[in-house]
Parts: structure tokens; sequence; C-alpha cells
């Protein structure tokens, strides 16, 4: 559904450009993560993905066409999620919804009865006539999330979409995105949040400096590395230790003294690894 090939952008302002060559590809339907440290070139990698930023080199084909900012039948196929939340702040969750549409050029029916689809599965009906400004982080977060849907994509693009957000909404935007992804939508999110990309994702890859340093499914990740973690506190740092199965942890924790806890290994064990050795691409 989407190929990347060869894509780089430079900044003239930077020695070091903020994405190097990156070849990959996301399959229909597929959820997908990316993942990386502040700066490491994650947003750039979506920007140009949506065409508000053009590649210095390489190519983003979508569906087998090359994407370029003049191919609106391309653009028509994903919609973006920015981190920042970029609503009317004196309009009402109806008059965003419409003002989208008529943007779009879709006619004022079928605006209506998207958006009163999309508001109910959100669970923003009830604030339907109240102006954004009185609305919570997590109600503009799903409102975005709305929007964004309202032109029926085939690709969302979601730049951190539970930054900020308590547990609760955190957790009611997972399942949100996880109905979307199950209806068929083919999902690329970037997240901080590593749990977040364990929940949701298909596959991840993590960046590092502008590269993808792994791709793959988080659960195999995971395997990689070990099923069972023991963490030993030594008085001033925790150092974790992993192994393939419960049996061997237990006999390594059998063996130490110090304060310790067993426990199931997570993707940011994976994530922590990866940063700090080097990994090859795979
Ligand atoms: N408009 C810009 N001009 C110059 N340099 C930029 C610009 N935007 C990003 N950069 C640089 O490009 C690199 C990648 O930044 P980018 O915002 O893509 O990373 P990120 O992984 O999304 O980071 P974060 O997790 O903090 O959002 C960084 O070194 C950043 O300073």
């Amino acid at each position: 559904m989407i190929e990347l090939r060869n894509l780089t952008k430079s900044y003239p302002s930077q020695t070091e450009p903020a994405v190097k060559s990156v070849n990959m590809h996301v399959e229909k339907g597929e959820f997908f993560g990316l993942l990386g440290p502040n700066g490491a070139g994650k947003t750039t990698m979506i920007e140009m993905m949506t065409t508000l930023l053009l590649p210095t080199q390489g190519e983003i084909m979508i569906s087998g066409q090359k994407l370029e900012r003049h191919r609106v039948d391309l653009k028509k196929k994903f919609s973006l999620v920015t981190q920042e939340y970029s609503l009317r702040s004196d309009m009402n969750l109806n008059q965003i919804m419409e003002l989208q549409g008529r943007l779009h050029g879709m006619p004022i029916k079928r605006i209506r009865s998207r958006s009163d689809e999309l508001l109910e599965v959100c669970d923003l009906v009830k604030h339907r006539k109240k102006i954004v400004r009185k609305l919570s982080g997590g109600m503009k977060r799903k409102l975005m999330l709305c929007r964004a849907l309202l032109t029926e994509p085939e690709i969302i693009f979601l730049d951190e979409p539970t930054a900020g957000l308590d547990l609760m909404f955190r957790r009611q935007m997972w399942d949100l995105l996880r109905k979307l992804n199950e209806e068929g939508l083919t999902i690329m999110l970037t997240t901080h949040y590593i749990e977040e990309a364990e929940a949701l994702c298909h596959r991840v890859a993590m960046m590092r400096s502008g590269e993808i340093v792994r791709l793959e499914n988080p659960r195999k990740l995971i395997m990689e590395l070990g099923e069972f973690s023991v963490d030993v506190f030594d008085g001033n740092v925790t150092k974790s230790y992993y192994f393939e199965n419960k049996e061997m942890a237990l006999a390594f924790a059998s063996t130490i003294e110090n304060r310790i806890n067993i426990r199931s290994t997570s993707l940011e064990d994976v994530f922590v690894k990866i940063s700090e050795s080097g990994v090859e691409i795979s």
C-alpha cells in the first residue's frame, strides 16, 4: 500500500540528513508503528508521506503509484492527524465536521450522516454543540480523528495520537483505533508510548538518527530478547537480564541476593536494548 524507496530528507540548516535513505513498505490493512527517540526522524517521515514536505531524494509509492503533490487522486487515499491540536477553537463539533466536509466537496447529507457515525463511535455525540475551547485534550484528539476520517481515507497517519492523554482516554483511543483497523483501515502511527505500539501494531520500525535500525513484529522482537526478565537492583541502578523461559529466569533469580523483580519482557525492553546497542537493519 505504501512503499518508501531510498527516502531521504536533508534540512539545509542541519549537517546530517533527518531521514537517510529509508526503504520499507506498509501492507494494506496493516497497523504500523514508527518508533524512536526525540529527533529520530519520525515526524519528518510522516510529513513526507503526506506531501507536507518534499523528499530530498527517493520516492513514495501509494498503491504502486508515485506520490507527488499534484496527485490529488492519491492524496485522497490518506488523512493525517498531527501532533499539535489544529482545530478552530471558536467552532463547535458540528461546524468543524461540516467545514472539513465542505473543503473536500462532500455533499451536506453525506457530511451529516458520516459525522453522526463517527461522533457516535468516538462517544462525542453529547458534546457536538460544544465549542472546541471547552473540550478536554482527549476530546480534541478524538475530534481530530473524526475529522480525519470524515473523507473515508484508506490510510490514516497518526502523529502521537495519545500524547498528553490520561490512561482512560488512551485506552479508549486504543480500542477505537483497533476497531478502525479491523474494519480495514491502514494505520501508521508514531508514538513515544512503547506499550501503545506493543498493544496495537502488527509491525514496528525502530528509528535512530534518521535510519530504521529494526523493523519487525513486536511479539517476535520480545521473543528474540527473551520472554522473561529479571530486574536486579544493586542499590544504585537496576539491570535487566532476559531469559527464554520462566524456569531459566527463576534459576538465575535464585542465585541473586539483591532485590529482584521477575516479569514478562516488554517492547520497551527491546527498545532500550536497541537504543543502547547498534542493531543491524533486518
Ligand atoms: N523544519 C526543520 N528544519 C530543520 N531541522 C529540522 C526541521 N524539522 C526537524 N528537523 C530536524 O530533523 C531531525 C528529525 O526531526 P523529527 O521532528 O522528524 O524527529 P522526531 O523523531 O519526530 O522527533 P520527536 O519525537 O521529538 O517528535 C531532528 O534533528 C530535527 O532537529
